[in-house]
C-alpha cells in the first residue's frame, strides 16, 4: 500500500551560511568526496532550515573518496543511505511538515555505520562504516536534529594515520609485512586488533547511562546523549573476559542481559548487569548441541522468566576470523549438517528448561517473545518471533557497498519473513519454525524491527519493521504487522531507504499501538528526513527535512526529557 505524502514545499527559511569546505564540486572526474547531497550543495536560499544552532565547519578528515566507476553511476551510488557522512557533526532546527504531538518529548538516537572510507581507501561491507550518531530531539512541537561521528579508537586512529588500524566486520588492517602479520595474529589473540567502532546500536541503561555497541565487548562506549559527544569506554568491571558478545542486550529500566558466546569450548554465557553497575553476574550456561562453534548471537529474545539461547547452524569461524581477505561469509561458516537448536533458561535459576532442535534458520533480529500457557497458568511453550531469512545466508553478500550502490532496478534482495518459533516445554526433543503471516504482505522482505517496549517478553499484537516494495535491493518500507489479523500496513515511498522504525508510547496508553513511530529516511538524490507515523493508523502525521545526505543507519533508542 502506496501512502500520500504531506504536500511538499513549506515555507522555507534558511539563516545559514554555507562554509567553504562544505561547498566541494559535484563532477565526476573529481577525485574528492562526492556525496552530491542535495542539502549540502543546493544554495541557501533552497535550503530548509529553520534556524541554526550550531553549524560545526568539521569536514570529516580526508575524505577524498575513490569515485565509481563510469557504468554504474547511474545507479544507486549516489543514493544517501550509501554515502558517507561529510561532516563530523552538524545540529540545527528542522521545518516541521505536518504536527509533532505535543506529548512527545525527547531525544531519539541512532547509531550507525556511516562512514565507509578513509583516505582514497573504500570499504566493502555496510558493517565496516565508522559509526555515525544521529539524534532527533522533540520538544514542543518542534525538532532539533543532528548528528556526531563517535570517537572510538579505531576511528581516531583511522583518521590520524589514514588507513584501517583495527578488525572491523570484514576490513582488515593490510600487514605491512609477514612479521607484522604475525604480530597482528598474536594482538588478534589477545584482542588487541579487534575493533571498537561501537557502530550498531545505542541503549539508555537504567540509571541514564548512553552506550554505543558493537560485536566487540571493548567497542561498548558511552556518550552524552544530548551533544552526542564520546565520553569514554564502558568498561565492565566483572572478569567474564572473552572478546565478542551480543550487539543486541536486552535493556529494560533495571537490568541489561547479555550473552556471551564462548569459542573454545562451545557454548554461551548468559548474564546479568544490574541498573547502576558495570559487574555482569553470570545466570547460567548453555553448551552447543551442534558445533564446531558457538552459532552467531547478533540478537536474542526474553520472556518474563526465561532466557532464550538461539544456536544458529550460522555459527563463528576461528579460522575466518584469523584470514587476511574477508570469506563469502565472513567471520562465519554454515553448518547445515550440525542442525540448529534453541535452549531456554530460566531467569532465576540459570537452569536450562528447553533445548529442542528447530528447522534450519538465519536471522540478525528477534523480534520478541512470550510465554504460551495453559487454562491452569503452567507454561506450555515459548513462543519466539524474528526476521528470518530463509535459512539463506545470501543476505550477508547482498550488503556488500557495492551490491547496495549498484542497484539497476532488478529484484535482488532474498526473501524473508517473520519466522515464529514453538518451543515446547513437554519435553518433546523438535520445535516448530513457520511465518507467522504470509510474508507477501510485507513484499517478502523482512529485518530490522521494534516493538512497544512496554510489551517486552510479553504477549504482544504489533511488530514494527523494514520490509519490501519490490523490485529492489533493500528493504524499503516501514511496515506494522499485526499478528492478530496477520496482516501489515506499510509505508512507501518511491527511491527512499528508511532505517528501522522505532515506536514511542503515548504517555497514558491503553492501547498497545498507541503511540508514533519514527525513522529516518535516506533518499536517492541525496537528502533526508525525519519521518513520524502515527502507530494506529500508521498514517504519516509529520516530516522534516534534514539539510544535507543522513546515511543508513541500524538501531536506536529514545531517552526521554527529564
Ligand atoms: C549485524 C552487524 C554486524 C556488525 O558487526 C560489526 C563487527 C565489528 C563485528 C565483528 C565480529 C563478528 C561479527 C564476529 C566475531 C568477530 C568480530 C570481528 C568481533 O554490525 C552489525 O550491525
Ligand atoms: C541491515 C540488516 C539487514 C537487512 C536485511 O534485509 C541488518 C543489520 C544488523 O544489525
Ligand atoms: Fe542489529
Amino acid at each position: 500500500m502506496a501512502f500520500s505524502v504531506l504536500p511538499s514545499s513549506p515555507s522555507i527559511r534558511s539563516s545559514i551560511s554555507y562554509p567553504r569546505s562544505m561547498v566541494v564540486s559535484n563532477k565526476m572526474s573529481d577525485n574528492k568526496i562526492n556525496n552530491v547531497g542535495e542539502g549540502f550543495l543546493s544554495p541557501p536560499n533552497k535550503g530548509i532550515y529553520k534556524s541554526q544552532r550550531s553549524l560545526q565547519d568539521l569536514t570529516v578528515a580526508s575524505v577524498a573518496s575513490r569515485l565509481p566507476p563510469p557504468s554504474v553511476a547511474e545507479g544507486h551510488w549516489h543514493h544517501s543511505a550509501w554515502t558517507s557522512i561529510r561532516q563530523e557533526r552538524w545540529e540545527g532546527e528542522l521545518v516541521v511538515q505536518g504536527e509533532i504531538p505535543l506529548w512527545l518529548k525527547g531525544t531519539y538516537l541512532r547509531n550507525g555505520p556511516g562512514m565507509w572510507h578513509i583516505g582514497d581507501y573504500n570499504f566493502r561491507h555496510l558493517f565496516d562504516g565508522y559509526a555515525t550518531l544521529v539524534k532527533l530531539h522533540f520538544e514542543d512541537g518542534r525538532l532539533i536534529a543532528g548528528h556526531r561521528q563517535l570517537e572510538s579508537q579505531a576511528y581516531q586512529a583511522a583518521k590520524k594515520n589514514q588507513k584501517i588500524c583495527y578488525r572491523e566486520f570484514s576490513e582488515v588492517p593490510k600487514a605491512e609485512n609477514f612479521l607484522a602479520y604475525v604480530g597482528e595474529l598474536a594482538s588478534l589473540f589477545s584482542g588487541a586488533s579487534l575493533t571498537d567502532n561501537a557502530n550498531t546500536g545505542v541503549v539508555r541503561l537504567g540509571d541514564g547511562r548512553v552506550v554505543c555497541l558493537t560485536e566487540t565487548q571493548k567497542g561498548s562506549i558511552v556518550i552524552d546523549p544530548e551533544t552526542l559527544e564520546t565520553k569514554g569506554k564502558f568498561s565492565y568491571s566483572d572478569s567474564l573476559g572473552g572478546l565478542i558478545h551480543s550487539a543486541h542486550p536486552i535493556v529494560t529500566e533495571e537490568e541489561f542481559l547479555t550473552l556471551l558466546p564462548d569459542l573454545v569450548k562451545p557454548g554461551y554465557v548468559v548474564a546479568r548487569m544490574e541498573k547502576g553497575s558495570n559487574e555482569r553476574k553470570v545466570i547460567g550456561r548453555v553448551n552447543c548441541r551442534g558445533g564446531p562453534a558457538p552459532g552467531w548471537v547478533h540478537s536474542f529474545p526474553v520472556t518474563q522468566n526465561y532466557v532464550v539461547v538461539p544456536e544458529m547452524p550460522l555459527r563463528y569461524s576461528a579460522q575466518n576470523l584469523l584470514k587476511a581477505e574477508p570469506t563469502p561469509l565472513y567471520k562465519f561458516r554454515w553448518y547445515p549438517h550440525n542442525n540448529a537448536y534453541m535452549h531456554v533458561m530460566c531467569k532465576a535459576t540459570g537452569k536450562i528448561v528447553a533445548s529442542v532442535e528447530v528447522p534450519l534458520f538465519v536471522q540478525f533480529h528477534f523480534i520478541n517473545a512470550y510465554e504460551e500457557k495453559d487454562e491452569d497458568g503452567r507454561v506450555t511453550a515459548i513462543i519466539a518471533d524474528c526476521c528470518e531469512h530463509n535459512a539463506n545466508t545470501d543476505i550477508l553478500e547482498k550488503l556488500r557497498l557495492n551490491n547496495l550502490r549498484s542497484y539497476n532496478g532488478e529484484d535482488v534482495l532474498p526473501d524473508a519473513r517473520v519466522g515464529r518459533f514453538r518451543i515446547p516445554f513437554d519435553g518433546s526433543p523438535y520445535g516448530t519454525l513457520e511465518a507467522a503471516l504470509d510474508p507477501n504482505e510485507h513484499g517478502r522482505g523482512m529485518d530490522m524491527c521494534t516493538i512497544n517496549p512496554n510489551y517486552l517478553g510479553k504477549k504482544y499484537r504489533y511488530a514494527y519493521a523494514c520490509g519490501a516494495h519490490r523490485p529492489c535491493n533493500f528493504p524499503n518500507t516501514i511496515t506494522k504487522i499485526d499478528f492478530e489479523l496477520k496482516k501489515a500496513k506499510n509505508w512507501y515511498e518511491e527511491g527512499t531507504v528508511p532505517s528501522e522504525p522505532f515506536f514511542v508510547a503515548r504517555p497514558g496508553a491503553i492501547e498497545e499501538d498507541d503511540g508514533v513511530v519514527i525513522s529516518v529516511v535516506s533518499e536517492k538524490n541525496g537528502g533526508a528526513y525525519a519521518l513520524v507515523l502515527d502507530g494506529s493508523t500508521f498514517q504519516e502525521i509529520a516530516r522534516a527535512k534534514f539539510p544535507y545526505a543522513i546515511p543508513y543507519g541500524l538501531h536506536g533508542c529514545w531517552v526521554p526529557k527529564n
